[in-house]
């Protein structure tokens, strides 16, 4: 069985973060492992408190892991602080990780800072280089690359100012421009664009998240890259239209709906 270990913090309300990420996993038929970076209180309603662990206990959880049972890729979500980031980075190059797919998790939908700001310039220079793939949505995108997205063309010139960061594959996220759902994946000048209908829905907590671990579910089943996101494109759609209704605002999407 493939294994994928996602690295990043938990989600009570099961929608986003290590919860979303694990049940992805499952979805995909691939052993789900989690190293836990932060405990958040959230629910679809917004985020309430955000606590970080401790080096130690962080350090402590990969060594368990990455010792024992060696993942075929892995996830790395929201890690807020810079000595957690740089601690991650250390652990990845000193068990050679490889299949590394990197959600630059920035703000929550509803508005909560889950990077401090001081810590953004080591996510950008110790965590970008050792990554397969970086997935920035429009925000992300713009702090990355320090320019302004109104469009499509915008989300090229910003692919291209990220990738020279960094030798991943850049993933543009196109969620945020109005009425669109088209992502854009950027390496070496090369772009592909994944159009994929806008479903009307209320309910999209964690779509991020439960995109990336989805790619890097398919990278542990040696899918190449453009399948691999492709497929998750698909998976989401899905997830999306399945319309579960749960809480009293953004609702978390339906992760088992291919089950
Ligand atoms: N209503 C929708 N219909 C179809 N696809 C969508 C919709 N909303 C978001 N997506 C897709 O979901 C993925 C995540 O998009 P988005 O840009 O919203 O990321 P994000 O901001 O990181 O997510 P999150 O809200 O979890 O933080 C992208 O592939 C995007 O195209
Ligand atoms: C734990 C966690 N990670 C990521 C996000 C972004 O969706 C969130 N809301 N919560």
């Amino acid at each position: 069985m493939k294994k994928g270990l996602t690295i990043a913090g938990s989600d009570p309300s099961g929608g986003a973060g290590i919860q979303a990420d694990l049940k992805t996993f499952l979805a995909h038929n691939v052993y789900g492992m989690s190293v836990i970076t932060a405990v958040t209180a959230q629910n679809t309603t917004g985020v309430f408190a955000i606590e970080d662990l401790s080096e130690e206990i962080v350090g402590k959880q990969l060594d368990a892991v990455l010792s024992d049972i060696y993942p075929d890729a892995v996830k790395i979500g929201m890690v807020s602080s810079k000595e957690l980031i740089k601690l991650i980075a250390e652990k990845l190059k000193e068990y050679h990780v490889s299949n590394i797919v990197l959600d630059t998790v920035m703000v929550s939908t509803s508005g909560h800072s889950l990077l401090r700001p001081e810590a953004k310039e080591v996510l950008i220079h110790e965590l970008l280089p050792l990554a397969n793939l970086i997935t920035p949505n429009i925000p992300e995108a713009q702090e990355i690359a320090g320019i302004t997205i109104y469009n499509k063309e915008d989300m090229v010139r910003a692919a291209e100012i990220i990738s020279r960061k960094t030798n991943a594959y850049v993933l543009v996220k196109g969620g945020h421009l109005k009425d669109c759902s088209d992502d854009l994946l950027y390496k070496d000048g090369n772009e592909k664009w994944f159009f994929m209908e806008r479903i009307k829905v209320e309910n999209s907590h964690g779509t991020g998240c439960t995109l990336s671990s989805a790619i890097a579910a398919n990278l542990a089943c040696n899918k190449s890259m453009e399948e691999a996101v492709g497929l998750a494109k698909e998976y989401l759609t899905g997830a999306l239209i399945d319309g579960l209704d749960l809480g009293r605002g953004n609702g978390p999407i339906n992760h088992g709906w291919n089950l």
